[in-house]
């Protein structure tokens, strides 16, 4: 289980976030939405304890698999390198990754589709495949808990897709507690069981997907007005999507 109890953040004189509490156990996902400087980042680092809490308590994991929004450079090291990183927690000071560590790595670069990075230095690849890399780096964690910053934020949409759909698959499997940043509500409706909305004004709600990701809830969220639009699937079979209409954009 992951989450926060009554917790309050504060930068200097600004308190950021008050009070706040969310529990994820294992077996669900939350997406968190917000608008930007909300305090999305600061919470998922709160909750890892990477920011201190000026009040209340924090649940988590010693080892948490975490993609953060902007990943360190990991100069020179190879795609797989940078996977095998996400085992170094178990494995010490000076411990040496073991065959097992590298095939617990390779078997998380296959898992999200990037067995074609494992051999590219990370320092240049694109955005969007370091976002693959890091991503395989959480899983090799083998924690219990993964916690991700705006996973899809560098992604064309096709890669979105499919990371969605491996978000999907690992929550669906019931054994990790799942929680992630975004800015698009449908990245909850294809991933989460519940979620988080941190209101403008310091406000926040929490629920299932179905309860939280509505128009009017998320119109509030942003000051955009939203709506429901129904888009055919592959199969033929109807998807709902949720929508900001923007100025600009014309009555269908
Ligand atoms: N170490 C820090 N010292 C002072 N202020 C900070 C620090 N870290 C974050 N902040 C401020 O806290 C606010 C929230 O930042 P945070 O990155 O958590 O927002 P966010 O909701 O993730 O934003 P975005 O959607 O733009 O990524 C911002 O105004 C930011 O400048």
């Amino acid at each position: 289980m992951i989450g926060l109890e009554d917790a309050s953040v504060s930068f200097g004189a600004r308190p950021l976030l008050s009070g706040i509490s969310f529990t994820v156990p294992v077996g669900r996902s939350m997406a968190v939405l917000g608008p930007n400087g909300r305090g999305k980042t600061t919470l998922l680092r709160a909750l890892l304890g990477f920011q201190p809490l000026a009040k209340g308590r924090r649940s988590a994991p010693k080892i948490a698999g975490y993609v953060p929004q902007h990943g360190a450079s990991q100069a020179k090291l190879s795609g797989l390198d940078v996977v095998i990183m996400g085992r170094a927690a178990r494995l010490g000071l000076f411990g040496q990754p073991s065959a097992e560590d590298r095939a617990a790595a390779e078997e998380a670069l296959v898992e999200v589709g990037a067995c074609h990075l494992a051999e590219l230095r990370y320092d240049r690849m694109s955005g969007g495949q370091r976002q693959m890399v890091m991503i395989a780096r959480a899983i090799a964690t083998s924690s219990p808990a993964l916690v991700f910053d705006e996973p899809t934020s560098a992604l064309d949409l096709g890669n979105q897709s499919r990371t969605l759909e491996l978000l999907n698959t690992l929550r669906l499997r019931r054994d990790k507690a799942i929680l992630f940043t975004t800015h698009d509500p449908n990245h909850a409706l294809a991933a989460a069981d519940d979620v988080l909305l941190m209101m403008p004004g310091g406000r926040e709600m929490h629920g299932t997907v179905a309860d939280m990701i509505e128009p009017d809830k998320l119109s509030e969220l942003y000051g955009v007005p939203m709506r429901w639009v129904d888009v055919n699937g592959p199969t033929g079979e109807t998807r709902r999507a949720i929508l900001p209409a923007f100025a600009g954009i014309e009555a269908a």
